[in-house]
């Protein structure tokens, strides 16, 4: 878990707080997005978890540990973090670089060659073809990879991203996206996430936290975030599509099936509510067939969304 109490930072001779009395706390094994404009304070919140910031005030723990009475060293190699440059050493192997935690934390060279074998594995590289190669004979996709394996590589409970697939371009990023989230949940990570896109912050945080001026204006459930933004200005954060974006996050089962059968071919097995909106869209239908029998209706879909129904006709 990671407890943020009345976290503040003043850099000095800044007129305000770059971060000022920010409260939250990640629940062990769940993630939870940062989210908010530039120079909101994202990063100095993130950095201050593992002290790469000091703060002015307030308190972290992490696991019930104070962090900011902790030696920093020792911290840091609890934590994970991945950053948008990755920030791999140019002239090592993709092995060293995988290896740098576990070596630091003295494990035997056989466990070392093991578990980077296995995270590369699990970030999707094979590491006949990979553990040898330097950072510039790879794309930047797998860099990125590299990147999450090696933040992996010591098994930290934490894990801290800023920007992680802000490199990555957009094909490349929605896959990544999806694998290093199927990854984080399997693996039980507490995970802290910096990110500008909504889209990726709703995606990969199983909360979101929106900061404005180094405050936090909201703090929940995505889902939540999105059906009810606090004011104006998280509303317009958001964006107009975020009736869209919440629909994203839940499964056809989320809307009580109707008995009738519907025409059309059915919605696909594992579509999302947005997708069925997209193919009721598509064919002008009211109503789609479910993989499993029955129908979505379109009427159901729109209130579920919060939406008032169309007048019918
Ligand atoms: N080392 C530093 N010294 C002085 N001021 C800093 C330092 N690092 C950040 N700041 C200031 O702190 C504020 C918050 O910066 P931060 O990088 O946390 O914002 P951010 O929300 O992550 O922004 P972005 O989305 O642009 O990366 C900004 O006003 C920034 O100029």
């Amino acid at each position: 878990m990671i407890a943020i109490e009345d976290l503040s930072k003043r850099w000095p001779g800044a007129d305000r707080a770059a971060v000022e009395g920010v409260s939250l706390t990640v629940p062990e094994g769940t993630s939870c997005a940062l989210i908010g404009p530039s120079g909101s304070g994202k990063t100095t919140v993130l950095r201050m978890v593992n002290r790469l910031v000091e703060p002015s005030s307030g308190a972290i723990r992490i696991g019930g540990e104070d962090a900011l009475r902790m030696d920093a060293v020792t911290l840091r190699r609890r934590i994970g973090y991945v950053i948008q440059e990755v920030g791999l050493f140019p002239h090592w192997s993709v092995a060293d670089n995988v290896a740098t935690v576990p070596r630091l934390l003295r494990w035997d060279a056989a466990r070392v060659t093991r578990r980077v074998e296995e995270v590369l594995a699990l970030v999707g590289l094979d590491p006949a073809r990979f553990a040898t190669r330097r950072p510039h004979q790879l794309s930047g996709g797998e860099r990125q990879r590299i990147g999450v394996a090696r933040a992996l590589a010591g098994d930290p409970p934490v894990l801290l991203m800023d920007e992680p697939f802000g490199a990555v371009d957009p094909v490349q990023r929605g896959k990544l996206q999806e694998e290093v989230l199927r990854l984080l949940r399997q693996l039980r990570k507490t995970v802290l996430l910096v990110t500008h896109d909504v889209a990726e912050a709703v995606r990969l945080g199983d909360a979101v936290a929106l900061l404005r001026d180094g405050r936090l204006v909201q703090h929940a459930p995505a889902a939540e975030v999105l059906a009810r933004p606090a004011d104006g200005f998280a509303a317009e954060f958001l964006g107009a599509d975020r009736v869209l974006l919440r629909l994203s996050l839940f499964p056809l089962e989320a809307v009580p099936a109707r008995p009738e059968p519907a025409p059309g071919p059915p919605l696909p097995e594992g579509a999302t509510l947005r997708d069925a909106l997209a193919a009721l869209l598509d064919t002008g239908r009211s109503a789609a067939p479910l993989p499993g029998g029955g129908s979505l209706a379109l009427a159901d879909l729109l209130a579920f969304a919060g939406t008032p129904n169309p007048p019918a006709g």
